[in-house]
């Protein structure tokens, strides 16, 4: 039965999620092994903006947004909101009254497999968004889903507390457990890729600084000159 709100879930040290958010969302899902990433429909509203925070997980009901309502109150300094409809409803669940009472709370942001509005205005106050939609379609009041429980959300599971990443390239959620583990492999991989970066500043290429051609070699790859294949071809 829905209209469960589960107070106060552990989350992630704030020195570490910080850390995460400076990395942003390719790094961190490239260092905890290609995972984490929430589906690519859900999208920035805005460009720019790169966050990580912990998960305040919420299901709503289709056409009603009254378990944000409840969220709001469960949220803190350092959060971020995730919402999943419990059926898929791309209606406008959220604008800027609901961005303002969270910005005055502290959250940094809201993830959301539905519709949003008043994108202008989300901009303007600064609170930034990821969705699937925008819809100025207005939503109901009355029907309960629940705050804090795993939600299933574009293709992933999140649990409250998880760390969640966002910027322009879309979302990446982190366990919370493996957030420390994850940090400490995001900059390992900020540090390869500085040192990649400078040799093809250089002027190297893919091929030798990722040592690729034993592998071109391996799946067959054959050069041949244009006179060569021009005769090779009128055989
Ligand atoms: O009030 C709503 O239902 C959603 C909205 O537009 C806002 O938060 O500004
Ligand atoms: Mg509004």
């Amino acid at each position: 039965m829905a209209g469960l709100v589960v107070t106060n879930p552990p989350r992630a040290e704030r020195a570490v999620v910080d850390a995460l958010a400076g990395y942003g969302v390719a790094t961190v899902h490239e260092a905890q092994g290609r995972e984490g990433l929430l589906g690519s429909h859900i999208n920035p509203v805005q460009t720019g903006a790169r966050i990580a925070g912990n998960a305040v997980t919420v299901t709503v009901t289709p056409g009603d947004n009254t378990t944000i309502g409840v969220a709001v109150e469960q949220c803190g300094d350092g959060d971020v909101l995730v919402v999943a409809p419990t059926a898929p409803c791309d209606m406008g669940y959220f604008g800027d009254l609901l961005a303002t009472s969270l910005k005055a709370r502290g959250v940094r942001g809201l993830v959301i497999e539905a519709g949003v509005r008043d994108v202008a205005d989300l901009q303007e106050i600064g609170f930034p968004v990821w969705s699937k939609a925008v819809s100025a379609e207005g939503t109901g009041k009355g029907s309960l889903g629940d705050v804090n429980v795993p939600i299933s959300i574009a293709g992933r599971i999140v649990h409250p507390g998880d760390v969640v990443v966002a910027d322009d390239d879309g979302v990446v959620v982190v366990p919370r457990r493996q957030a420390a583990r994850v940090l400490a492999a995001s900059k390992a991989r900020e540090e390869k890729e500085a040192k990649a970066r400078s040799r093809y500043q250089a002027g190297e290429i893919a091929l030798d600084v990722n040592d690729m051609r034993p592998l071109l070699e391996k799946a067959g790859i054959r050069y041949i000159s244009f006179e060569d294949w021009t005769q090779e071809a009128r055989k």
